[in-house]
C-alpha cells in the first residue's frame, strides 16, 4: 500500500529571505506508508479541532487533508463531500456528528488528528476526544468571536490540561473583527491570547498575514473561485507595503515580545542580558520557542487568522500546530510510568463496521501495539485477540503491522472491548505495573487492584431525554436489540432500558437531534425500521419534608423464616448546594453492631430505592437517610434485609411529599436586533428567564434559563420567528423544583387526565 505524504520541505523564511512560492505538497512524492507508520515519538502531534458549531471545523480539516497531500480534491461541507464527515446524515445535515480519527503527515511531522463535534448533543463525543489528545486547535468563526460552545468544550479542554491554539476562521466575512475576538478570548475564556499574525486585508480584501515572529509577510493571490490556495508567496515585510500595516505589525511585534517575557522567565532574562539595547533583534527561533514553553504550560495560547473557505491561512495553522503544541512524550499521563515499556493503551471510541466488526480507536500510551497478538482488557478482566491493525484515515483504514508509543491506532477484533477500557500486554504486565504502583505508594491501593492502573476512562453525562422505540413486527425485536446493543457501544451516552411496566425498550439520549441520530442509523445501518414513542423529558424527583418510619419484613421461604424490622428517617437536601447527589448515614452504635454483609445489604436497600421515586418512578436527587437501627432474627438473609429497607424508604419516601425536579437548560440566542422582541415574547411563553442581553456587532446575544421540557422543536419554531436569522445553543444548567401547579399539570398529563 502506498500514501502520498506530505512531502515537500519548504523553505524556513527568515527575515532576510527572498520571495518563495511555497507549495503544500508535491503531488509527484510517495513514500510507503512503512516509512512513516512509527515517527519518532517527538515528531507526532495528536491534536483535536474544537469549536462552537458552523465556525469551520470540517472546512479547515479538509484543507489540511489536502495541502498535507493525503486528499486528492477539496471537499465541501456545502456539497456534502467532506472527508471527516463521513457518515451519511453528517454529509445530508452538514454537521459533524462523530469524531473521526485522520492521521497525516505535515513536513517532517505526524499529525493524529480528531474532528470534535460542536453540536451540544455531542459533547461527550467531545470530552472523548479530549481524554486521548496532547493538544488542540480551537477555530472561531471572527466575526463572532468565543460562542457558546466553544466555552463548554474550552472549559473541557482545561480539564485535561490540554494546550491549545486558536484559529480566528472566517476573515474573510465584512464582519470579521480581530480585536473583537481577541477581547471575546481573554473576556470568556478567561484566556491569554498571543497573537502571533496581523491580518492582510479585511473582509472579501483579506489576502493574507503577516507572521509577527519573522516579518514574513504570506500572501494567497487567488486567481479564481476554484484556486485551491496551495501556492501562497513568502516575502519579507519591506518599505514598500503599506504603512498602515508596517505601523501595525512594528507595534504588534513589540507588544508581541513584551507579552512573552512577562509570561516566560528565560525569555525575559535573554532579553535583558542579551538584547536590551534592542528586544526587535530577538532571533524569531529564539521567540518561536519562548511562544512554545508559554502554549505548552498553558500560560497564553497562540492565535492565527485565516480563512478556511477562501483556502487562505490554513498552511501556517498547521505549521504552529507542529511547532507549538507538544508531543507525545511531553505529555504527563500519570498511571503510564508503572508500565514502563510495556503496552498501555486507552479505548476511546468503538465503531461498528458490517464487514470487519467492531473496530476499537486505541490511544496507545506506553509500550508496542502488534497486529495477531492478544491483549489484556483490564476493565473486562478478559483476554482478547487483536487480528489487524489499521491506521484511521477517516472512513478508509491502512493496514499497518505494529504502532508504537503516542500513537492512535485502530484496533480489529475486540470483541468485547468498549469506550473507556484500559489494554494492556497482559495481566501479567497489568499486575507488574500494579505492584510498581504500590511500592511507589500509589494512592494507597491494595496489591493487585486494578484501579490503580487503569487509565481514567470517560465521564457520561446522564440523560436528559428519553422516548420509547419499537420494531415494525415482533419478528425484528432481535435485530433492533441487536442494534441498539452495537450502538451502545460505540456511544456511551445513549442509554437503553426495558420498562418493567409496560416492557417496552426505552431510547434515552442527550438532546432531540441526538435520539433522531440513533433512529436516523438503526434505519441506515442495521436496516430496521423503527417507531418511535413521544419524546419525553427526563425528570428527577425529591422530597419535600423530613419523615421517620418503621417497617418489618416477616417471611418465610421454604424451611427458613426471616423477620427483620428497619426504623429510619429521610429529609430534603438543599439541591442547589449538593447537586445530584444524596446521602446515607447509619446512626453511631449501628454502624458498629452490623455485620459488613448486613451493613453492605442496607446499603443496597437504600440505593435501588434512589433510583426510582415514588411519583414517576424517576431517579430520586437531594435526599438524605439516616438509617436509626436494623434488628432482624437469626437466619435472616441479606437480600431480605435489603427487600425490607427498600420497603421502608419507599414508605418514607410517600410520607415525606414528592417534588419533582426538571431539567433546566441554558440557552443563548444570537438574532439580529429586529428580531429580538419576537424571541423574547417566544421565550416568555416557555418559562424562560432572560439573565442578560448582550451586544454583537449588529447582533444581540440573548442569555437565559428554560426548562427543557419547553424546548421540543425549538429550533423549527426559532427559524420560523426570525426567518432563519438567529442561531441557538442549548446545555444542561441545573435540575429545578417545580412548582406545584406546574407539577400538579404534568402529574394529570401524565397519567392522561389532561
Ligand atoms: N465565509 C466563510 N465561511 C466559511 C469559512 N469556513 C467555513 N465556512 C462556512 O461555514 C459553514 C460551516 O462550516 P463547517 O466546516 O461545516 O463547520 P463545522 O464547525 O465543522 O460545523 P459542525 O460540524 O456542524 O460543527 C459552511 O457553510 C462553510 O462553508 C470561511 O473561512 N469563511
Amino acid at each position: 500500500r502506498y500514501l502520498l505524504t506530505a512531502g515537500l520541505q519548504c523553505c524556513r523564511c527568515r527575515v532576510s529571505c527572498h520571495v518563495n512560492i511555497h507549495y503544500s505538497f508535491l503531488p509527484d512524492d510517495v513514500k510507503s506508508l512503512k516509512a512513516v507508520a512509527n515517527p519518532d515519538i517527538s515528531k507526532i502531534r495528536n491534536i483535536g479541532i474544537m469549536a462552537h458549531i458552523d465556525a469551520g471545523k470540517t472546512t479547515t480539516t479538509e484543507r489540511m487533508l489536502y495541502y498535507s497531500g493525503y486528499t486528492r480534491a477539496l471537499g465541501d461541507v456545502d456539497d456534502g463531500d467532506t472527508v471527516t464527515d463521513f457518515m451519511a446524515q453528517e454529509r445530508e445535515r452538514g454537521i459533524t456528528i462523530q469524531s473521526a480519527a485522520v492521521t497525516f503527515d505535515w513536513k517532517t511531522h505526524r499529525i493524529n488528528l480528531i474532528d470534535t463535534p460542536g453540536h451540544v448533543d455531542f459533547t461527550l463525543e467531545v470530552e472523548r476526544a479530549l481524554r486521548v489528545l496532547d493538544g488542540a486547535v480551537a477555530v472561531f468563526d471572527a466575526s463572532a468571536g468565543v460562542e457558546a460552545q466553544t466555552v463548554t468544550v474550552w472549559r473541557q479542554a482545561e480539564k485535561h490540561h490540554v494546550p491549545c491554539v486558536c484559529f480566528l476562521n472566517k476573515m474573510d466575512k465584512p464582519a470579521a473583527n480581530l480585536s473583537f475576538s481577541l477581547e471575546s478570548i481573554r473576556h470568556k475564556l478567561k484566556a491569554n491570547p498571543v497573537l502571533l499574525q496581523i491580518p492582510v486585508g479585511c473582509g472579501k480584501n483579506f489576502s493574507g498575514v503577516v507572521d509577527l515572529l519573522t516579518n514574513q509577510k504570506l500572501t494567497w493571490k487567488l486567481r479564481s473561485t476554484s484556486d485551491d490556495g496551495r501556492a501562497f508567496e513568502s516575502k519579507p515585510l519591506d518599505q514598500s507595503d503599506e504603512p498602515e500595516l508596517l505601523q501595525e505589525v512594528t507595534e504588534a511585534r513589540t507588544a508581541l515580545i513584551e507579552q512573552v517575557a512577562d509570561l516566560d522567565d528565560e525569555f525575559a532574562e535573554l532579553l535583558l542580558s542579551d538584547f536590551s539595547e534592542n528586544f526587535d533583534a530577538v532571533s524569531s527561533i529564539k521567540l518561536q520557542e519562548a511562544v512554545r514553553r508559554v502554549t505548552l504550560a498553558r500560560k497564553g495560547v497562540p492565535v492565527l487568522c485565516g480563512s478556511s473557505l477562501r483556502n487562505k491561512g490554513v498552511q501556517p495553522l498547521l505549521d504552529a500546530i507542529t511547532a507549538y503544541l507538544p508531543a507525545p512524550n511531553e505529555r504527563h499521563h500519570d498511571l503510564v510510568r508503572w508500565y514502563k515499556d510495556d503496552l498501555c493503551a486507552l479505548a476511546f471510541k468503538v465503531l461498528h463496521d458490517k464487514q470487519r466488526g467492531p473496530l476499537v480507536f486505541l490511544r496507545i500510551y506506553s509500550g508496542t501495539l502488534k497486529a495477531q497478538t492478544a491483549v489484556h482488557n483490564i476493565n473486562r478482566n478478559s483476554i482478547e485477540r487483536m487480528s489487524r491493525l489499521l491506521v484511521p484515515f477517516a472512513d478508509q483504514h491502512v493496514e499497518i503491522p505494529s504502532m508504537a508509543a503516542g500513537n492512535i491506532a485502530l484496533a480489529v477484533g475486540l470483541k468485547q472491548t468498549v469506550t473507556g477500557d484500559t489494554i494492556v500486554l497482559s495481566k501479567a504486565s497489568a499486575a507488574a505495573a500494579a505492584r510498581r504502583a504500590q511500592d511507589d505508594g500509589g494512592a494507597g491501593k491494595r496489591q493487585g487492584d486494578h484501579a490503580s492502573v487503569v487509565l481514567s476512562g470517560v465521564e457520561v453525562p446522564d440523560p436528559v431525554f428519553f422516548c420509547t422505540i419499537e420494531p415494525p413486527t415482533m419478528a425484528k425485536q432481535a435485530d433492533l436489540e441487536n442494534a441498539l446493543n452495537c450502538l451502545q457501544r460505540e456511544d456511551p451516552s445513549l442509554k437503553v432500558r426495558v420498562d418493567p411496566d409496560s416492557g417496552q425498550t426505552i431510547l434515552c439520549g442527550m438532546g432531540e437531534l441526538h435520539i433522531e441520530i440513533v433512529h436516523d442509523r438503526i434505519r441506515r445501518e442495521y436496516g430496521v425500521e423503527t417507531h418511535l414513542g413521544p419524546l419525553q423529558v427526563a425528570y428527577r424527583e425529591s422530597i419535600l419534608h423530613e419523615v421517620s418510619t418503621t417497617d418489618t419484613l416477616d417471611r418465610t421461604v421454604g424451611e427458613r423464616r426471616h423477620v427483620v424490622t428497619a426504623a429510619l428517617a429521610v429529609a430534603p437536601l438543599d439541591i442547589s448546594a449538593t447537586g445530584a447527589s444524596c446521602e446515607l448515614a447509619f446512626a453511631e452504635e449501628l454502624a458498629e453492631q452490623l455485620s459488613p454483609q448486613m451493613k453492605e445489604a442496607v446499603e443496597n436497600g437504600v440505593h435501588s430505592s434512589y433510583l426510582q421515586g415514588p411519583l414517576l418512578g424517576y431517579p430520586l436527587q437531594g435526599v438524605a437517610t439516616v438509617i436509626q437501627s436494623v434488628t432482624m432474627e437469626p437466619g435472616t438473609s441479606p437480600a431480605m434485609v435489603s427487600a425490607c429497607v427498600s420497603r421502608c424508604m419507599l414508605k418514607a419516601l410517600r410520607l415525606a411529599g414528592g417534588q419533582l425536579l426538571e431539567p433546566v437548560m441554558s440557552l443563548e440566542v444570537t438574532v439580529g436586533e429586529e428580531r429580538l422582541g419576537s424571541v423574547l415574547g417566544d421565550l416568555a411563553q416557555r418559562r424562560g428567564t432572560v439573565r442578560d442581553i448582550q451586544s454583537r456587532h449588529d447582533d444581540k446575544v440573548l442569555l437565559a434559563t428554560v426548562p427543557l421540557a419547553e424546548m421540543m422543536g425549538y429550533s423549527t419554531i426559532l427559524r420560523t420567528i426570525t426567518s432563519g436569522n438567529a442561531t441557538f445553543s442549548l446545555a444542561l444548567d441545573t435540575y429545578e423544583p417545580m412548582n406545584q401547579q406546574d407539577q400538579n399539570t404534568l402529574l394529570k398529563r401524565i397519567a392522561g387526565l389532561l
